[in-house]
C-alpha cells in the first residue's frame, strides 16, 4: 500500500473506534483481518498513524478545526509526518485508494500552521482533557503543558536484563540486528528507541534470548521504581498487587533469587501469566498466592517489604495507551484512589516493625500520588516517609532525574527521566 491508501485506513480504523467504542488494537486487528492483502508494513504504518491521531488530538483538532477522523489523520501526515499538504493531493490524484482531495480550507489550516495554538488554552496545546488542567498542574508545576508535550511522542521499547540468566553484553549482541542502547539509569535496561513516520517496533518476543528467559519487556520507569524499592537478597517481601509479574521478575532479580516473595493479585485472570513468566526467568524464590478468603493471613506482621504497585488511572503510559487519555472519567478517578486508600491500609497489617511499605503508581496525577501519601500519614503514623532521593543514591547512578514532592516522593516523567510516568514513595514502619 502507498501512502494513500494507509491514510484512508487510518480514517477508517479511528471511525471505527469512535463507533463502536473500540479499543485501538482490536480495531486495527479488525481492520487487518477484513483486509488480509495488507503486509506487516501496512499494519504498522496504520497504527502508528491511529496512534499518532489520539495522542495530539486536541491540537490536531485545534489545527484543522475538526476532530473528524480525516482531520485528524491529515493533521498526522503534516503535522508529524512532514508531508506537504500540496503534495499530498498530488499523490491523491488517480489512486482509487486515497481519501477526499484536500479542500482550500484544510490547506489554509496548514499554512497558518501552529501559530494559532499559541493562542489557545493549555489543555489543548498540552493534549489532555480540559478537566484534568488544574491536578496536573498541582501535581507537576509550572511547566506542566511542557511536560504533558513530552508525554505526546511514542515511547521507546525498553527491556530489562535478567542477570537470573543473563548479562547486558549478551542480550544486546543477540538481539544487535535492532541496534539497542544501553538505558540512561536503569543499570540492566536496554533501549530501542522509537522511530518516525512508518517505523516498526521491533519483534524482540520471537528472539531465542527472550525465550530463553534472559530479557522482558519492561519501560525504563518500571525498571526505575523496582530498583528503588530496594529489595535486598534474604528478604521476605510481598508483592501486593503483583498482576502480570514485572516488579516480581524484578524484584526476584535483586534479591538473587534468595529470601522469599510473594506475588498475590486479587484478580486471578491478571495473575495468570506470572507462572510462566517465573518459570522462563528462572525465578525460584517466589510462591504466588491466588486470591482466596484468608490467602495472606500467615504473612502478618512478618514481611522485610511490602510492594503496593496500585492500579491506577495509567495516566503515566499514555505515550503507549493514548486512547486511554480521551476515556478517563472523574469517576474513574474517583473509583483508582479509593481502591488506592482501601490498598495502602490493607498493606499495612504486614510490614513488619523496620519494615518498609512502597507505593507505586503509572500515574502522573497527585491525586493518585502524592495525596495518597498526604492522607495516608495521619491514618497511620506509626510510618514515615523514606527520603526517596535518598535511595535514589543509593540504588541508581547519577543525579536524581525525578521530580521531588513534598512528601519526599519522586515522578518520573517522559521529559525528566525519559520513561513513562511513574510515582515512587516508601515509607518506613518505627512502630
Ligand atoms: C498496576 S497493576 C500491577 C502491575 C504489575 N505489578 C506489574 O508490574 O506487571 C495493578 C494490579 O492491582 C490489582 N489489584 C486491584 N485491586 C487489588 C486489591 N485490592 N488487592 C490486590 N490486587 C489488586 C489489579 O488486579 C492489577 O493487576
Amino acid at each position: 500500500m502507498r501512502l494513500p491508501g494507509r491514510l484512508s485506513a487510518a480514517i477508517e480504523v479511528l471511525a471505527d473506534i469512535e463507533a463502536r467504542r473500540r479499543p485501538v488494537s482490536e480495531a486495527l486487528k479488525g481492520w487487518g483481518i477484513n483486509n488480509r492483502f495488507a503486509g506487516a508494513g501496512d499494519r504498522a504504518a496504520i497504527g502508528n498513524l491511529v496512534y499518532d491521531a489520539l495522542r495530539k488530538r486536541a491540537s490536531h483538532a485545534h489545527v484543522m478545526g475538526s476532530d473528524d477522523p480525516r482531520a485528524l489523520v491529515l493533521a498526522v501526515a503534516v503535522r508529524d509526518w512532514g508531508e506537504d499538504p500540496q503534495a499530498l493531493n498530488a499523490g491523491f490524484e488517480g489512486d482509487t485508494h486515497a481519501p477526499a482531495p484536500l479542500t482550500d480550507e484544510e490547506i489554509a489550516r496548514f499554512g497558518r500552521g501552529d501559530d494559532t495554538l499559541a493562542a489557545t488554552g493549555n489543555a489543548t496545546r498540552a493534549d489532555v482533557p480540559e478537566w484534568l488542567e488544574a491536578s496536573l498542574e498541582r501535581g507537576i508545576g509550572s511547566d506542566w503543558v511542557t511536560q504533558l508535550r513530552a508525554m505526546t511522542g511514542r515511547p521507546p521499547l525498553d527491556l530489562r536484563v535478567n542477570l537470573l540468566k543473563s548479562g547486558r553484553e549478551r542480550v544486546a549482541k543477540s538481539l544487535k540486528r535492532f541496534e539497542p542502547l544501553e538505558t540512561a539509569i536503569a543499570p540492566n535496561g536496554l533501549r530501542m528507541p522509537a522511530g518516525g513516520r512508518d517505523a516498526r517496533t521491533p519483534n524482540v518476543t520471537t528472539d531465542e534470548a527472550y525465550l530463553k528467559g534472559w530479557f522482558e519487556v519492561q519501560d525504563e520507569g518500571s525498571q526505575i521504581v523496582s530498583a528503588l524499592a530496594g529489595a535486598a537478597p534474604g528478604e521476605q517481601v510481598l508483592d501486593l498487587c503483583a498482576g502480570a509479574g514485572g516488579k516480581t521478575l524484578a524484584t526476584a532479580a535483586a534479591m538473587g533469587n534468595t529470601g522469599q516473595i510473594f506475588a498475590y493479585d486479587s484478580d486471578r485472570a491478571r495473575l495468570a501469566p506470572i507462572y510462566e513468566r517465573l518459570k522462563r526467568n528462572g525465578v525460584r524464590n517466589a510462591q504466588v498466592r491466588a486470591p482466596e478468603e484468608g490467602a495472606l493471613d500467615d504473612l502478618a506482621g512478618r514481611m522485610d517489604r511490602v510492594l503496593i504497585d496500585a492500579p491506577c488511572t495509567g495516566t503515566g503510559t499514555w505515550r503507549r495507551r493514548p486512547d486511554t487519555k480521551w476515556k478517563l472519567t472523574p469517576d474513574l478517578l474517583a473509583q483508582r484512589t479509593g481502591e488506592q486508600a482501601a490498598l495502602l491500609d490493607e498493606a499495612v497489617r504486614f510490614v513488619k516493625l523496620g519494615g518498609t511499605l512502597v507505593y507505586v503508581t503509572c500515574s502522573i496525577l497527585p491525586e493518585e500520588n502524592v495525596d495518597q501519601i498526604a492522607a495516608f500519614r495521619p491514618r497511620h503514623p506509626e510510618f514515615s516517609v523514606i527520603d526517596a532521593a535518598g535511595l535514589w543514591a543509593t540504588q541508581l547512578e547519577g543525579p536524581v532525574a525525578a521530580l521531588s514532592d513534598a512528601q519526599g516522593g519522586l515522578l518520573l516523567t517522559p521529559l525528566s527521566t525519559g520513561t513513562d510516568g511513574f510515582y515512587f514513595c516508601a515509607l518506613r514502619r518505627n512502630a
